[in-house]
């Protein structure tokens, strides 16, 4: 496992640049290209390796897709023409692949197996095993289908009106996937709204889907057309830098080009509530997504009360707007957040454990945790405990630390950002 000595001296951001493209949307982009008839071209595309599981799953169900750089071109004769993958489908680390991929593979007239990495091995997957099941789907894993590795039989289903316990756009978007290759109409009702790039890139694709309230309707067993898709810039990524430059004296950052989807802007509102000096630029809309520029300036943040309806759209960036409190004024609760335990590591218990070691005065609650304003964060040995988002955190928090941090695993970033410390160096001076 390689371990990585993070310290600069420099420590103030400045300039501009732009983040790789949003990881749920290229998701989306390889997944509906290769259910779609005719070739889908992805501009922007991230390489990261959890899109790249992505493109090797449909790849290995005969899906013709060239990758040059961040250009993507899926080739497909149609959903009903994808064929029985001859070995089993390696997810890595990647929950979005294995839940949508699960909703579309329990509708398709083939055998399945899927498993992942030690990471994706003990996130649940009931959540949307059994909403598939009842549909009728065919699954079996370990302890019940609760864990990969997992099987599936895939057939014929019937439509469903599953209204999701769980605020998560993974689930809501693997049934509706199911719903997408199954006669009739699928409805999927969330109590909270998550991000819905499923509804908007379904639509650019010809589906015959609406959406009312927080209820999504899909007639299934419509053909999908091929489009061309632009990837926005991914706010999740952006997060680490606007968090940097707010909490790093002198510093002013532009992200340029970040996608603006309602349902990810909680970030922002985050950063507004908590006092810092954010302007928001909204340029254009591409297939669907607003997008614009960002700009952050150093600030004095203050401590905040963040819960309820805003968690699903900031559910990402939590780690590191826990890293912006430590340097709030004030004590900053964060509630209503327990989907945090079923992320890459349960993300209540890295992120107190981490900021912890590195002098912060933080508690864990069942749903979230209790951060104390004002710390003076030291140099430590560190762990992303092989997730990107703890590696990112932590890689942030030493810009405010005289001391070197030693951050073991820090290769697992490549999960989102493979150029994450490329452009933190063109930001620091
Ligand atoms: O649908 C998606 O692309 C995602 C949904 C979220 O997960 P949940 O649906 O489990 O909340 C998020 O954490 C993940 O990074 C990407
Ligand atoms: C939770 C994440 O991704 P996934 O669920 O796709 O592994 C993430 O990127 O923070």
């Amino acid at each position: 496992m390689s371990i990585k000595s993070v310290s600069f001296n420099r420590k103030t951001l400045n300039g501009s640049i732009s983040v790789p493209g949003d990881k749920s949307i290229s998701h989306r982009a390889v997944m509906f290209g290769s259910l779609a008839k005719g070739k889908t071209t992805i501009t922007n595309f991230l390489a990261g390796e959890d899109c790249l599981s992505t493109i090797a799953a449909f790849e290995a169900m005969g899906v013709k897709i060239t990758r040059n750089n961040q250009t993507v071109v899926v080739e497909s004769a149609g959903a009903s023409e994808l064929s029985e993958p001859l070995e089993p489908i390696n997810l890595g680390n990647s929950g979005t692949t294995a839940r949508l991929l699960m909703g579309i593979l329990s509708a398709l007239p083939y055998h399945f197996t899927l498993y992942g990495d030690a990471s994706l091995t003990k996130r649940p997957m009931d959540r949307i095993t059994n909403p598939l099941r009842e549909m009728g789907a065919k699954i079996d894993g370990r302890e019940n289908g609760r864990f990969l590795p997992i099987a599936i039989r895939g057939g014929k289903l019937n439509p469903v009106h599953y209204h999701t316990p769980m605020k998560s756009a993974q689930v809501k978007s693997g049934v509706l996937l199911a719903g997408l290759l199954t006669d009739g109409k699928t409805v999927v009702e969330e109590d909270t709204k998550t991000r819905d790039h499923t509804e908007n890139m379904l639509k650019a694709f010809g589906a015959d889907l609406s959406v009312e309230g927080n209820s999504v309707t899909v007639n299934g067993n419509q053909p999908l057309t091929a489009c061309d898709i632009e990837v926005p810039g991914d706010i999740s990524s952006a997060a680490f830098f606007l968090v940097a430059a707010a909490i790093t004296p002198n510093s002013e950052v532009k992200i340029e080009n970040v996608g603006l989807n309602q349902t990810r802007t909680g970030i922002i509102d985050v950063l507004k509530l908590m006092g810092v000096d954010i302007t928001v630029e909204e340029k254009r809309t591409i297939g669907g997504e607003p997008i614009g520029d960002i700009i952050v300036k150093s600030s004095k943040p203050a401590a905040a009360t963040i819960s309820g309806d805003i968690i699903p759209r900031i559910i990402d960036e939590i780690p590191v707007i826990a890293l912006l409190a430590t340097q709030a004024e004030g004590t900053t609760i964060i509630k209503d957040a327990e989907e945090l335990k079923f992320k890459e590591t349960d993300r209540i218990e890295s992120v107190v454990n981490t900021l912890q070691a590195l002098g912060a005065e933080i508690e864990a609650t069942n749903d979230g945790m209790i951060i104390q304003g004002n710390a003076k964060l030291k140099g430590a040995e560190t762990n992303s405990y092989g997730d990107h988002r703890i590696g990112m955190m932590i890689a942030i928090a030493s810009l405010l630390t005289e001391e070197t941090i030693e951050l073991h695993d820090d290769k697992c970033i490549a999960v989102s950002y493979p150029n994450f410390f490329e452009d933190l160096d063109e930001l620091l001076q």
